[in-house]
């Protein structure tokens, strides 16, 4: 298997003196092409910080950052956009959606940025849709569609341009329990039936559950990490509970 992203002895400190703050301290893993990987830990273990440093949002101390092969840390402010729009897929808990645009255009948008022909965008806008069950609302505005189907829309808008690496930050954040399951069997078909990559930072054991292993931060240093391996999915949601226990966290 092919390594999508290869983070070697990554820190991010803050402040300096006796205000330091070490959010990441010397973190290192790697996630291979079609992995569904979870980051997990209590609130402050440095999981949005290491986040923001895979997704080029902030940039770490030291340590290296390698994307299929290239350190992301060190490429120009003026290229970082493009660099995000080609490789990266990203889902926040606020949707991040244009009030502006249609479903169907919010979903397409990379695509026209990146020049794709009309015809050719409808068509892929169209099949990514179907695959999340929203090819019926592509017409509505978010503000006419619910949280669940907004979040889907932005899990579209995530993959349509089959990024190397999909970044989840608490997507089932602001989701009642049935979208939550609805939006976590989406992502997990998407890796299994799309082979894509996905990355998902949350403080929930049933939505990291859905995940193939799951990587626990305590004070910004990897403390643990469990496969999912023949479990059930209950039993590894008990399994992350207990460690989430034990770090002490929610
Ligand atoms: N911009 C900043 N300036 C100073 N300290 C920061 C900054 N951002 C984060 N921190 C500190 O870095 C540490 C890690 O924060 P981070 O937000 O990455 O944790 P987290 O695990 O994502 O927490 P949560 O689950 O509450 O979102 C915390 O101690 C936090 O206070």
């Amino acid at each position: 298997m092919d390594k999508i992203l290869d983070i070697k002895n990554l820190e991010k400190y803050y402040g300096e003196g006796t205000i330091l703050t070490k959010a990441v301290d010397g973190v290192s893993m790697s996630v291979f092409q079609s992995e569904f990987v979870g980051i997990m830990g209590a609130s402050g273990s440095g999981k949005t910080t290491l986040l923001n440093c895979i997704s080029t949002i902030d940039s770490p101390t030291g340590g290296e950052v390698l994307l299929k092969g290239r350190d992301i840390t060190k490429i120009p402010n003026r290229d970082l956009a493009k660099f995000r729009r080609e490789n990266l897929g990203f889902v926040f808990q606020e949707y991040n959606l244009l009030d502006v645009l249609t479903v169907e255009e919010n979903i397409g948008l990379s695509l026209v940025i990146n020049k794709v022909n009309k015809d050719e965008t409808a068509r892929r806008v169209r099949e990514v849709a179907r695959v999340l069950g929203i090819d019926d609302i592509l017409k509505k505005f978010p503000y006419e569609i619910s949280g669940g189907q907004r979040q889907r829309c932005a899990c579209g808008r995530a993959i349509i341009h089959k990024p190397s690496l999909v970044l989840a930050d608490e997507p089932t954040g602001s989701l009642d329990s049935h979208s939550s399951r609805q939006l976590m069997v989406t992502l997990k078909e998407l890796n299994e039936n799309d082979h894509a990559t996905i990355l998902v930072v949350t403080h929930d054991p049933k939505t990291a559950s859905y995940c193939k292993r799951v990587l626990f931060l305590k004070d910004g240093k990897i403390f643990n990490e469990i496969f999912r391996g023949e479990k059930t999915q209950m039993n590894f949601q008990l399994e992350i509970m207990d460690i989430v226990a034990l770090l002490g966290g929610e």
